[in-house]
């Protein structure tokens, strides 16, 4: 039986994590902590899942490292500066506290794979943009998905030697292009009724190629979130980004 704690236990994720625990055979829920509540009823746990919001995601991470709990972070904002920080957590704390961390920008089966396909495409077309849409309550853009989004095709290209999508902008109103990670263009939509998605445009010589996905409710992160509490104290790496690796890809 793996114990569970639940970072975030109240907001509309973290409450959905906690449905899912408890209606799984092989885990427990142990802990429920949200926002004024005190950490300590997490050492209860073997697994603590984070999905807080990008400004106390890292408090909250060193702790768990600090007290050798394993973690599976949901919660947006991870640049590279921030993985290089908990790695260096990680180190601190020796063989004696070992805590893997797994930091996945989303958890939607089909997200993964729009971002891998998206990875395997981008290199076969001179232009390609990032647009992603979400409910207006989101408090970070871009999206963590189409930041990660961005930073796989940008690594894509550069290793098959593809130029900067072309793009003969030279007078725009702040915005209008969007931003620029990594040198792709990401755009962001705030919509009622949206919860989130994403597109991948790719544009050759007289074709288009769309890559889209769309996630529905919030139950449908679940079973990838389930996957990585069951997995992540058996990662090879103590950091470990997305969950590609536990799908095979
Ligand atoms: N990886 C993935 O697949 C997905 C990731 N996300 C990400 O997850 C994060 C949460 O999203 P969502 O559930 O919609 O957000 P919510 O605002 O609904 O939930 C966040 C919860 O965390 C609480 N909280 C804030 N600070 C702390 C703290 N220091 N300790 C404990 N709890 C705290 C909030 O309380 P209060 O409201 O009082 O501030 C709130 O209850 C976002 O970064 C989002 O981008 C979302 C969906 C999927
Ligand atoms: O805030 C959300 O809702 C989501 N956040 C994650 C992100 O920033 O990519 C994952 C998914 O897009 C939903």
């Amino acid at each position: 039986m793996i114990k569970v704690g639940v970072l975030g236990a109240r907001g509309r994720m973290g409450a959905e994590v906690c449905r899912a625990v408890e209606g799984d055979d092989g885990m427990e829920l142990v802990a429920a902590v949200d926002q004024g509540d005190a950490l300590d009823a997490l050492t209860a746990a073997d697994v603590v899942v984070d999905f807080t919001h990008p400004g106390v995601v890292m408090d909250n991470l060193r702790w768990c490292v600090e007290h050798g709990l394993h973690a599976v972070v949901g919660t947006s904002g991870f640049d590279p500066s921030r993985l290089d920080a908990v790695r260096a957590w990680q180190a601190g704390t020796g063989e004696g506290a070992a805590a893997n961390v797994l930091v996945a920008p989303n958890f939607g089966i089909g997200a993964v794979l729009m971002m891998h396909f998206a990875e395997k495409a981008a290199p076969f077309f001179e232009s390609v943009e990032v647009v992603e849409l979400h409910h207006p309550k989101k408090v970070d853009a871009p999206s963590g998905t189409a930041y990660r989004t961005a930073e796989l095709i940008a690594a894509a290209r550069a290793e098959a030697g593809v130029p900067p999508s072309p793009d003969a902008t030279t007078t725009e109103l702040d915005g209008a292009r969007g931003t620029d990670v990594d040198g792709v263009r990401v755009h962001a939509v705030r919509l009622s009724g949206l919860i989130a998605h994403q597109e991948v445009l790719l544009g050759g010589h007289g074709e288009i190629f769309t890559i889209r996905h769309d996630s529905m409710n919030r139950e449908s992160f679940m079973p990838g979130v389930l996957l990585a509490v069951r997995r992540v104290g058996d990662l090879p790496d103590r950091l470990t980004v997305g969950i590609e690796s536990l799908l095979g890809l």
